[in-house]
């Protein structure tokens, strides 16, 4: 069996790529990076390490790559593939859209088996997205036939991947952890489970605990460390007010979580622990650059901040440390992140106010808003003394 994974980078090589190989996967990662698509067709080969004591090693093997600036080669790939599956960021998913969607035509002609694309990006209806935008490439009746052979189930995935700075580009160390779950209601027939994935009926309760938990308590704890001139989320995490900070915005995500979905209040307690415990993982060093990256993505109203602290605010649960962390996030200033440098230049030039209602949408006489304002004046207040 054949995969084809989008983007051999982080999540591609040390999580996907690495789960689909020991399913017994032939993998064809596709990527536009060419350093990463020679030594892949020259290797077949990668090596993924686990940060831990143990420093656990695995040998995937079976794999190769193709240039995804070459749209044929793609959407030959994706003809014929068995599984495609995609980690290259929720906004590069509009520039893989055309190349599935030739492919898709071809398999159409062909008389293909049915297909599963799978986006494991960080993102509520990953999947869902990039099907908006494979159709945006189709005429009406080829989507009606497509969509009778090919399913797009959502995904929601977890496993701590920094930045590599290893000597061999295709090495890749990754935290032990990893959870990757697919909502099979989305599914058609002829899927082959994929060891090691959990298959859920209702995807919603998942996704939203990952974002509003880990991704909710890494970027403030992101974007609290910046402030405070740390380089690392350890670094950050060993600062008492931060870790502090940290456990209660994500006790506040946890209120709402366990209101909405019924969880058990004290596994969610133990949920939130285990996270804190891979934050502060000694044997990974994670920059807060990376985890902070993107603040347009991660302020935007449906991502980790804003939607929880809207919901929060709509059942009058608190959201103090949401609006801190929103706050904390204008503030992220990294230079060499263009979603930041956006974000500064804007601030500038429209005010705070009108700033914070472009990229959260909370208009200016809600108290949400009233809330990230008066954090911002304070955060920039204690810069200046
Ligand atoms: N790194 C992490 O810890 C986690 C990341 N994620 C999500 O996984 C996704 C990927 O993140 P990372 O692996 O960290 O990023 P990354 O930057 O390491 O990998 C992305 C890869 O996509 C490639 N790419 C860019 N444009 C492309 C295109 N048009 N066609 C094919 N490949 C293309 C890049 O060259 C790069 O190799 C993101 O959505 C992220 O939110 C999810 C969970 C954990
Ligand atoms: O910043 P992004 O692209 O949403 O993804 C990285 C995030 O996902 C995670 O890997 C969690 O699964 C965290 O490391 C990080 O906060």
């Amino acid at each position: 069996m054949r995969a084809v994974h989008f983007g051999a980078g982080n999540i591609g090589r040390g999580f996907i790529g690495l789960i689909l190989s020991q399913a017994g996967y032939e993998v064809v990662f596709s990527d536009v990076n060419d350093t990463l698509v020679e030594q892949l067709q020259e290797k077949k080969a990668y090596t993924v390490s686990l940060a831990g004591e143990a420093g656990e090693k695995f040998h995937v093997t079976n794999v190769t790559a193709i240039n995804g600036k070459q749209q044929d080669s793609v959407a030959e790939a994706v003809a014929q593939a068995d599984l495609v599956t995609t980690a290259v960021g929720v906004n590069i998913l509009k520039h893989i859209a055309g190349g599935i969607a030739k492919g898709l035509e071809l398999r159409l002609e062909r008389g293909a088996a049915p297909l599963h694309v799978i986006a494991c990006e960080n993102a509520i209806g990953g999947s869902t997205q990039l099907k908006e935008h494979v159709y945006g490439h189709l005429n009406p009746e080829l989507q009606e036939k497509i969509g009778r052979s090919v399913a797009f189930p959502d995904a929601a995935v977890d496993r701590i991947v920094p930045i590599q700075h290893n000597a061999d580009p295709l090495e890749v160390t990754v935290e032990p952890f990893y959870e990757w779950v697919v909502d099979e209601s989305q599914m058609i027939e002829g899927f082959h489970r994929i060891p090691g994935v959990h298959y859920v009926d209702r995807l919603e309760p998942y996704i939203e605990r990952k974002l509003f938990t880990v991704n909710t308590g890494h970027c403030a704890a992101a974007y609290w460390g910046y402030l405070q001139g740390c380089a690392t989320i350890q670094e950050a995490m060993a600062n008492p007010d931060i870790a502090g900070k940290v456990r209660r915005v994500m006790e506040e995500t946890g209120a709402l979580l366990v209101r909405k979905y019924g969880f058990d209040p004290d596994e969610h307690e133990r949920y939130i622990h285990k996270i804190i415990t891979r934050f502060t993982n000694p044997y990974l060093s994670d920059e807060v650059t990376r985890v902070g990256r993107s603040p347009i993505r991660k302020l935007s109203p449906n991502d980790r901040l804003v939607r929880p602290a809207l919901q929060s605010y709509e059942l009058g649960l608190g959201y103090e440390h949401l609006a801190m962390a929103m706050a904390a996030g204008f503030r992220f200033d990294d230079a060499a992140d263009p979603e930041a440098a956006e974000i500064q230049s804007d601030l500038a030039s429209l005010g705070v106010s009108a700033t914070i209602v472009k990229y959260t949408s909370i208009p200016a006489d809600h108290p949400l808003h009233a809330a990230i304002l008066n954090e911002y004046e304070q955060l920039k207040k204690a810069a200046r003394s």
